[in-house]
């Protein structure tokens, strides 16, 4: 196998003078860099296979929202989950080894790790709409060769198509099986569960979604199939941006610029969404006659499945039996969580930025909502809440159908990991059952006015936090006066922390107004971007 694996690396040489990091979103470059990456990515996929007894593996390749020229690769553990931190080290190390030096590196991990060679490895694979995916599934595919993996290809997915696929691989023929494996199982699935959740209820008028010209816009179109029609007790859906991947459109766009995608027809008060890349993302948006565009994101989305998913728990007679929860990161508007606390009444939990530190949070719940303020996130259920949905005897029909409710969002929602699609019809079938317009919703509480400012440094990692990177405890004083700074704002918060996925730092701040939230952010930026120099 050695040989092999040798023989195929060497039509894969990594660059000299490159670096690679696993980071919060696998490895992300400019594609023509990832053809050694990709390569030693299915090298880790058969070690991670392996020690887990031949279990499947996923293997994603996407860039998200990156521009077209970029791509990246990033692995799904078996239960449809990132990837286990420890074997993020390994994948670095693994794609920084010299080419001369590759075997020894694989070998010692295989040694060190305790890995029977002889175990059958197992991988599942997909990628974006990227027109560099089908030569980096070239470099994926000698590696599975070299190693003596099986693997199937599903060619385009969404990224959370790959996560429930890696789940249902995994559970398939088990009483934890997660759903048929194949993606039109998928879609069954969503399209089954939706019509469940509904209830026969409308939605009010119909929701523009904005497929970011990915991966999405192919897969939603097919999604479409399996809904009722718009006249059935289903969601007018416009589809827009389904296209070529380009600029000026998409989750990121809407959300930094806070503005709609200018192809957007849509009307005052029409309810749009935009997904990201791989459709592992979703804000909502809409133009208020009164006040233009106002913007209803992951904070949002996840206060209207917490409330939406409490009051079921509670119409079930299950609100003191199971423990719901909501996972935020700092990022989260100051607004949202005290909405969530004082009147939602339920307890939240802040964690590191990162899908995978919120997913983990989230599951200490028996109903775990989740959501960055960006719109990755989902809803996770405990076997706990699962088998009181089933199993309990309602008291009443009040009871019978908020049981049935839930039950059906168990399925309507993917729990392997944040997925766009399966979060807007959760969100529909919300307002539908609310008969809420965007309006409605979006006045369930007031934002904070609120800045993020990208500021670059000589050495991002010079500045370490704690208390959920909430708190700077390097460099040292810096903290100190970020808080002295914070005081003089009504309601002002701010923090600084390097980011996970760029070479900058990030500050954020919010306060009482506009103007204030923009002058803390300014103050707290140029005191890091001082120290930043000083620390050089
Ligand atoms: C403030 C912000 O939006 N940060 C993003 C961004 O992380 P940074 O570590 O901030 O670069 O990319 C992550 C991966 O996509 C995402 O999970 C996270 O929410
Ligand atoms: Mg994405």
């Amino acid at each position: 196998m050695d040989a092999a694996i040798l023989s195929a690396s060497s039509k894969h040489p990594k660059p000299v003078d490159r670096t690679f990091q696993y980071g919060t979103a696998g490895f992300r470059m400019k594609a023509n860099l990832l053809d050694s990456v990709v390569f030693r990515v299915g090298l880790v996929a058969a070690l991670r296979s392996r020690k887990l007894g031949g279990q499947t593996i996923g293997v994603m390749i996407t860039a998200s929202h990156n521009p077209p020229e970029d791509n990246g690769v990033k692995l799904v553990d078996p239960m449809g989950e990132m990837l286990e931190q420890t074997w993020e080290s390994y994948s670095t190390e693994l794609a920084n080894a010299p080419n001369e030096s590759l075997i020894a590196v694989y070998q010692k991990l295989q040694e060190d790790l305790k890995i029977n060679g002889e175990t059958p490895a197992r991988v599942i694979f997909g990628r974006d709409t990227r027109p560099s995916g089908p030569k980096l599934v070239t470099a994926l595919v000698d590696a599975l060769h070299a190693t003596g993996t099986e693997y199937t290809d599903y060619k385009l997915l969404t990224t959370p198509q790959l996560h429930y696929l890696t789940r249902c691989t995994n559970t398939e023929g088990t009483p934890q099986s997660y759903g048929e494996v194949s993606e039109k199982g998928y879609y069954e699935k969503l399209g089954e569960a939706f019509v469940r959740a509904m209830k026969g209820k409308k939605t009010v008028g119909p929701v523009t979604i904005d497929c970011a010209n990915g991966v999405g816009g192919p897969k939603l179109t097919e999604l479409l199939k399996y809904l009722p029609k718009a006249s059935e007790g289903g969601v007018e859906i416009k589809i827009i941006n389904d296209d070529v991947l380009k600029a000026e459109c998409g989750a990121d766009f809407v959300k930094t610029k806070q503005r709609a995608p200018p192809s957007s027809k849509a009307g005052k008060n029409e309810r749009c969404c935009s997904l990201d890349g791989d459709a592992d993302r979703l804000i909502y948006y809409f133009s208020d006659a009164e006040h233009g565009f106002r913007l209803l994101d992951g904070d949002k989305i996840a206060t209207l499945a917490a409330s939406f998913i409490g009051d079921l728990a509670r119409e079930a007679g299950l609100a003191q039996e199971l423990k719901i929860g909501v996972v935020q990161t700092a990022y989260a508007n100051g607004a949202s969580t005290k909405y969530v606390e004082k009147t939602l009444g339920l307890p939240v939990v802040c964690t590191p930025t990162g899908v995978k530190w919120l997913h983990h949070a989230a599951t200490k719940f028996d109903v775990g909502v989740y959501f960055e303020a960006n719109g990755h996130g989902t809803v996770v259920f405990s076997q706990q809440a699962l088998k009181a949905f089933h199993s309990k005897n309602p008291e009443s029909p009040a009871q019978a159908s908020a049981l049935s409710t839930l039950r059906a969002l168990t399925d309507l929602i993917n729990q392997t990991v944040g997925d766009a699609l399966s979060d807007m019809l959760l969100v529909e079938t919300i307002l539908a059952h609310k008969t809420w317009t965007p309006r409605e919703w979006d006045l369930t509480y007031v934002d904070l006015p609120n800045r993020l400012v990208r500021v670059e440094v000589a050495d991002r990692n010079m500045f370490k936090t704690t208390n959920a990177e909430r708190t700077l405890v390097e460099p040292h004083g810096v903290q100190d006066q970020i808080d002295a700074l914070v005081a003089k704002f009504k309601d002002g918060r701010s923090f600084a922390r390097a980011s996970g996925t760029e070479d900058a730092l990030r500050v954020y701040a919010e306060a009482a107004t506009r103007s204030e939230a923009d002058d803390l952010a300014n103050k707290v930026a140029a005191l890091c971007k001082h120290e930043g120099s000083l620390t050089s």
